[in-house]
């Protein structure tokens, strides 16, 4: 998961352990999108951009967005499809003459933006269209490869833009996923404890009370999420930046991806395509909450309260290849010590699995 080996990047210029990357323009609220030009002048952004945007989200956002800065500058237009490596390398030739990057679409698309500014040296700009996990303001790509997705270093967006009015009318299941991914911060972080205490882990308390308090925000307001309305939108789109800052004061995505990331890492693996990353992460926090001695009836509640996955069946899959995940978790960036760690026996991950159809 490290993305050894992958033709990547340009070359690193600072220790992430020692510097802070965040993004300097935050904007989230109604309409949002009508700001880019005052952002990409408030910036200092150039007059050529290239926007990567989605065969879908092109009519959501792109466009519009096109035509916002028409009088601005010169756009080049680039569509994401699969999001691979080759694609990547399109993208970058076809915007090798730009002055900086827009990405404007689902995670795929900001991840397909992310890399391909990091690696053209140009600054990013990100329009979420949806709001499914963490992604969307945070340092790290995850790119698809034929063997499973591999989670690169890049660099954060120098400029959120979210349109809540966008974001809103997105499918209901993506925002779901974007709860479920910032309520596993929680296992995320007792993990990361984990390994403090065992391992002499060197932690950041920062970073650890913001993403703790940005699940505690999101779980406080699962009714108004539930809700469906652009209030909720908003409540999730502030929680994804926030828990993306905690990744980047971090210098990690350690303070928001613990076992439970594992397993929905080793699942893209095991069952790629079968649900949304966060979908996979809310159901393998409940299984380490429980493995760490937790709340877990609470995390699943809350799941259930915003309409996300709590069972391998609901996700499409089947137990057997749930329990697989688990024991394959351990085998993804083994230098990252989790409680799936700790000994988990075959039996011991049937166990676990079987507790998640528990009857409330
Ligand atoms: N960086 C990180 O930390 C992480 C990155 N990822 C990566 O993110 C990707 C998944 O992101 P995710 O957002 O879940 O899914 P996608 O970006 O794949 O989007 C899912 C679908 O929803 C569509 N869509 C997006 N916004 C809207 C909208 N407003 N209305 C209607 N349809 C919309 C997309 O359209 P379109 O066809 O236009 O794209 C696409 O068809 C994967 O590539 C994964 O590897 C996952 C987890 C963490
Ligand atoms: O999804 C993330 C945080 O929510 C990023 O985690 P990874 O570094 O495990 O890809
Ligand atoms: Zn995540």
């Amino acid at each position: 998961m490290g993305g050894e080996g992958i033709k990547v990047l340009r070359e690193k210029v600072f220790d992430k352990s020692k510097w802070m990357q965040l993004p300097r323009d935050v904007l989230i609220g109604h309409n949002m999108l009508d700001e880019l030009p005052s952002v990409c002048q408030d910036l200092g952004l150039g007059r050529h951009a290239l926007l990567i945007t989605g065969e879908r989200t092109r009519a959501i956002a792109g466009d519009r967005i096109a035509s916002l800065l028409e009088d601005r500058c010169e756009v080049t237009t680039f569509i994401v499809r699969a999001g691979s490596l080759d694609e990547i390398a399109v993208a970058e030739e076809v915007g090798a003459g730009a002055d900086f990057v827009i990405g404007a679409g689902g995670g795929r698309v900001i991840d397909t933006a992310k890399i391909v500014s990091y690696n053209l040296d140009r600054q990013f700009v990100s329009v979420p269209t949806a709001g499914a996990h963490d992604g969307i303001a945070s340092a790290r790509a995850s790119i698809p490869t034929p063997e499973g997705s591999v989670s690169l270093d890049a660099h954060p967006p120098i400029a959120v833009v979210a349109d809540t009015a966008i974001v809103a009318a997105a499918p209901p299941r993506l925002l779901a996923a974007g709860c479920a991914d910032i309520i596993s911060n929680y296992t995320a972080i007792l993990d990361w404890e984990l390994a403090h205490r065992l391992r002499g882990d060197a932690v950041s308390e920062y970073a650890m009370a913001l993403s703790k308090m940005t699940a505690e925000i999101v779980v406080k307001n699962t009714g108004v999420i539930s809700a469906r309305t652009e209030e909720s939108a908003w409540i999730v789109m502030k929680a994804l930046v926030s828990s993306g800052v905690a990744m980047s004061i971090a210098g990690s995505s350690r303070p928001a991806s613990g076992g439970e990331h594992k397993f929905s890492h080793a699942l893209d693996r095991l069952a790629p395509g079968k649900a949304l990353h966060g979908e996979q992460c809310g159901v393998g926090a409940i299984m380490t909450m429980y493995l760490h001695g937790g709340d877990w009836r609470w995390i699943r509640d809350s799941l259930k309260r915003i309409g996300a996955p709590t069972t391998p069946a609901e996700l499409g899959i089947d137990d057997e290849t749930a329990v697989e995940a688990l024991l394959e978790a351990r085998t993804i960036r083994p230098e990252r010590f989790t409680i799936l760690d700790m000994g988990l026996s075959r039996e011991s991950a049937r166990r676990l699995v079987r507790m998640l159809y528990e009857k409330e």
